[in-house]
């Protein structure tokens, strides 16, 4: 509904009376904002970096790391699908105490490279990384673009946005350039982000880009969010609602082809922009029986790419056998940048989700995948 404020805050007490906020929809999901010995009001002020986690086959984490100007704190969000209480980090789950800077995530349907790096600069390998103002190195920006490993600050008062009401809980991130930043991008922009959970667990992140800068200059930019989705195994997987369209081959020197296929299916590296394709693309994991349904709008793209042995051996953060188990298929606007003039903004939204597949012994029927039935 436009203009529809967030849903009420809730605030108690976690385990060993730590504060908590907890957001709720009706089927069972919340969200759960975990700020050590912090207030509401001062933890939602803080910058933040962003990591969603997968806890369990059900449970989606994120975990936000705050800083402020006097000290450092963690605070985590659960999004517990199951309605099941997520209180505490697996075992294995990586260290946060490094300042890397990020925004990712990771549910079941999304994948974080176990040998990722929480290293700064470097980008986390996995997760959804937002490639943005520049895909991949087509410009005279780092690979994919800064945003990757920025601070991203939660916006407590955004503008109006309107929201689908079966959007429960959500919240909203701003990314804004600081003074260095302009020495590297001499553009003023408010990339604002909702992080949404949708009534049944899907995930929606609606971005918005605006364009403020103060000397009249319009800018141009290319956007892709990464997704990393987890898999079975490769060998498993199509991919549905690509076949026919056009791609740029960037093993080939982003030389132009048709697709030919009935759907995808991998064999070996692929590294491609299909471009102008329809909004929902289904990835079909036989082995799991599950597909991942993406829909995406403003974000005309496709990008689909998985190193493969050989390369994934020379990525340090990759593990070897890394690429049977993950596929990037990203939403982007790569092939005709976006230019926007000041005052201007653009929007793009993503949506993700999980449905159980209909394959069964050869026969699939796309239209109830892309339905999400
Ligand atoms: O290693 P990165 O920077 O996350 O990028 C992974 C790959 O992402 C793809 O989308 C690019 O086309 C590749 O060129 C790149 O290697």
């Amino acid at each position: 509904m436009a203009g529809e404020r967030p849903p009420p805050l809730e605030l108690c007490k976690a385990v060993n009376d730590l504060d908590k906020i907890v957001l709720r929809e009706p089927r069972g999901c919340s969200a759960e904002v975990r700020p050590p010995s912090l207030s509401l009001d001062s933890a939602l002020r803080l910058d933040v970096r962003l990591l969603l986690v997968c806890r369990s086959d059900l449970d989606l984490c994120i975990i936000l790391r705050c800083l402020n100007a006097s000290s450092i704190h963690c605070c985590i969000v659960s999004l517990v699908f199951t309605g099941k209480s997520s209180s505490a980090f697996p075992p294995s789950f990586p260290p946060i105490l490094d300042l890397s800077v990020f925004l990712g995530y990771i549910t079941p349907k999304i994948v974080l490279s176990l040998q990722a790096a929480f290293k700064p600069p470097q980008a986390i390998r996995g997760g959804i990384p937002i490639c943005f103002p520049q895909f991949s190195s087509s410009g005279n920006l780092e690979q994919h673009g800064f945003a990757r490993n920025k601070f991203w600050t939660v916006d407590t008062n955004p503008p109006p946005l309107p929201t689908s009401s079966s959007v429960k809980s959500y919240v909203d991130l701003i990314l804004k350039p600081t003074q260095d930043d302009l020495k590297n991008w001499p553009h003023s922009y408010e990339f604002r982000l909702r992080v949404g959970l949708v009534l049944g667990g899907n995930l929606l992140l609606t971005s918005r880009i605006r364009n403020t800068n103060s000397d009249g200059k319009p800018f141009s930019f290319t956007i892709a969010f990464h997704t990393y989705v987890s898999l079975s195994d490769i060998s498993e997987v199509r991919v549905e609602g690509l076949e026919t369209w056009d791609y740029l081959d960037n093993l080939k020197e982003g030389q132009r082809f048709t697709e030919q296929g009935d759907a995808l299916t991998f064999e070996s590296e692929i590294d491609r922009v299909y471009v102008g394709t329809p909004t929902k693309i289904a990835i079909i994991d036989h082995e799991k029986k599950r597909t991942l349904v993406m829909r995406k709008d403003g974000l005309p793209d496709a990008v689909v790419w998985n190193p493969w042995n050989k390369k994934a051996k020379s990525i340090p953060d990759f593990g070897d056998d890394d690429y049977k188990r993950t596929l990037c298929v990203g939403a982007a606007n790569v092939e005709k940048p976006i230019t926007l003039k000041p005052g201007e903004e653009w929007t793009g939204r993503l949506e993700l989700s999980l449905v159980a597949s209909s394959y069964c012994s050869g026969q699939l029927d796309p239209q109830k995948v892309l339905r999400g039935l």
